[in-house]
């Protein structure tokens, strides 16, 4: 109760108490609730009946920030904002685990999974497998294949991360690796949490819809946040809006503690110095090699630089991957170690290709907004020499409308035939928003398709692929469902499907 009192949020009318109530568990699901739980109502889709369930299921106290008839005869604690209050209850509960973990937060609209998993790659090596992970794709919270889960969120609700990371110090970790996506911010799952780093890639409208973002200001500042809770922060140069990300680290970090990173060739603002710089040298279908050079003092009392190979190949990788030796190196990794840790790692979903005999190179990408889509489009266009790019592509539902019209840019800008087909269609019609997607392309540049069975769309882009031809696999990734009308409906792949159409074909 002191912890809430102390930040404000406890409403002081309103409150039954037993401060000697012994708590042996905390939840929000009152499917999970066990005998002398805390409960905290919280939610868009709350309903008081859960409340109702929870104390039938044994739970003694709940939060909320309203006193409600069916938890009568439960202690209750009143507050002004639910979430903030489950974040510092959580954090309490579970001991504060992350004063036992070094801490390295990633944000930005495209490069987090990526920049993550090569830090993870190299602390591997460095802490020999004691580095956690929060990621898009996975939590990793030990070292064992049993402690590797799938994860439901980029950043996961404030009391699932706070129990994760207690479950990852009492298995041994000392270091974590976490995504930090904006929608933690604007329904305060990390509220009171600080890093050891954090790392602001890049920002372009994303998550601004229903949903997530009224609109950009508002994803801007939620990003922002990452900054502000960082003991040193490590901002990418080149983004968009760097006066104001820079600005904000600024106001809150000593500029000793503010790292900048970019480029080789890249013209900072005079008043600008890059502490770190990177030089492409190639960036192919193959690989990736390019140079990490520490320029400024401080940066290299760090002690890392040198040459470096990446597996994962794209052009806009050795951004991420430069973010990542910095995080590393932050941690405690040498130059061999970043070298070592970074050359073979590759993510699901992320640049995956094969070839179709008969037909075009298939590549597999979760580029799913404007900017990603570029990246990825661009970076093919120029090494396959101007081949006939045929995409597959489908905007989710319910959340990031601001995609519909990126990817028709994207496609009348790289593509010569797109199959409009079904993403996570959520609520929404995937009939509708593909027409969405489709108004907006010219059809003098590209010819259209919407076929809405993902596996047919797929079949058809392969079939209408000659050889030298690439077909893009994209937005989804390496996702194992469809959301639809809430349920995650199996789905094999976009990998999978691809080659079991190749497999018909050789039939
Ligand atoms: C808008 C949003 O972020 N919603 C998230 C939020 O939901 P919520 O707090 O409103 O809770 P709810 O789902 O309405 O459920 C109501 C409550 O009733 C409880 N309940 C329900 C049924 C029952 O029988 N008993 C019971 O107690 C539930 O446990 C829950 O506490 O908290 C839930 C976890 O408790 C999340 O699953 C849910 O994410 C939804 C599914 C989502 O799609 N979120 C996206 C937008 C998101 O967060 N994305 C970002 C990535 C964005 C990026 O890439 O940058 C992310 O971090 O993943
Ligand atoms: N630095 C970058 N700039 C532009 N595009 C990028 C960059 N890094 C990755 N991409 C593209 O974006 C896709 C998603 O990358 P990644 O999963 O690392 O981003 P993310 O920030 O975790 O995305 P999300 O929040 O949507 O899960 C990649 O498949 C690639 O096509």
């Amino acid at each position: 109760m002191l912890i809430l009192k102390e930040h404000h949020l406890l409403k002081s009318s309103a409150i039954q108490r037993d401060l000697d109530a012994k708590m042996v568990d905390i939840t929000y699901d009152s499917r999970e609730v066990k005998s002398d739980a805390l409960f905290f109502c919280k939610g868009d889709n709350f309903r008081p009946i859960y409340l109702t369930m929870a104390k039938d299921n044994g739970a003694i106290t709940y939060v909320a920030e309203q006193p409600y008839p069916e938890g009568k005869g439960m202690n209750a604690f009143i507050v002004t904002n639910i979430q903030k209050a489950m974040a510092l209850l959580s954090a309490a509960y579970f001991d504060y685990p992350q004063d036992d973990l070094f801490v390295i937060a990633f944000t930005g609209t495209k490069g987090k999974t990526t920049s993550a998993y090569f830090t993870k790659g190299i602390l591997d090596i460095t802490t020999k497998h004691k580095t956690a992970l929060f990621s898009t794709i996975d939590r990793v919270l030990g070292p064992k294949p049993e402690q590797r889960f799938k994860s439901d969120l980029t950043t996961p609700e404030s009391l699932d991360l706070f129990r994760d990371m207690r479950q990852a110090v009492d298995n041994g970790m000392t270091h974590l690796i976490m995504e930090v996506s904006s929608q933690a911010y604007l329904r305060n799952r990390v509220f009171g949490l600080t890093y050891d780093v954090g790392f602001f890639l890049n920002i372009s409208p994303d998550h601004i819809g229903p949903n997530e973002h009224p609109n950009f200001d508002n994803y801007l500042h939620c990003k922002l946040q990452l900054l502000i809770n960082s003991r040193k922060c490590v901002i990418n140069a080149q983004t968009d809006h760097f006066d104001e990300i820079y600005g904000a680290a600024k106001a809150t970090t000593n500029p000793d503690s503010i790292y900048l990173f970019a480029a080789a060739d890249y013209q900072a603002p005079q008043d600008v110095e890059i502490d770190f710089r990177f030089e492409s040298q190639e960036a192919d279908l193959g690989t990736s090699k390019f140079i990490f050079t520490p320029v400024s003092t401080k940066a290299q009392v760090l002690g890392v630089k040198g040459d470096y190979q990446l597996s994962l190949i794209g052009d806009f990788n050795e951004s991420n991957a430069t973010a990542a030796i910095i995080a590393a190196a932050f941690a405690g990794a040498d130059t061999e170690e970043t070298q070592a840790g970074i050359v073979n790692v590759k993510i699901p979903g992320r640049m995956d290709s094969m070839t179709v005999p008969g037909h075009g190179v298939v590549y597999v990408d979760y580029a799913h907004n404007y900017v990603s889509m570029h990246a990825l489009l661009s970076f093919l266009q120029r090494e396959y020499k101007n081949p006939k790019l045929i995409v597959v592509v489908g905007s989710p539902g319910d959340k990031g409308v601001s995609r519909r019209p990126g990817f028709a840019k994207v496609l009348t800008e790289f593509a010569q035939e797109a199959f409009l087909t079904t993403d996570d269609p959520g609520f929404e019609n995937p009939q509708s928003i593909a027409e969405q997607i489709d108004k907006d392309i010219d059809h003098s540049k590209v010819a259209v398709s919407i076929i809405l069975d993902r596996h047919e769309a797929i079949k058809e882009a392969i079939l209408a692929s000659k050889p030298g031809d690439v077909v893009v696999l994209a937005a989804k990734g390496a996702d194992a469902y469809q959301k639809v009308r809430g349920v995650d409906t199996p789905y094999e792949t976009d990998l999978v499907v691809a080659k079991q159409v190749a497999a018909q074909l050789q039939k």
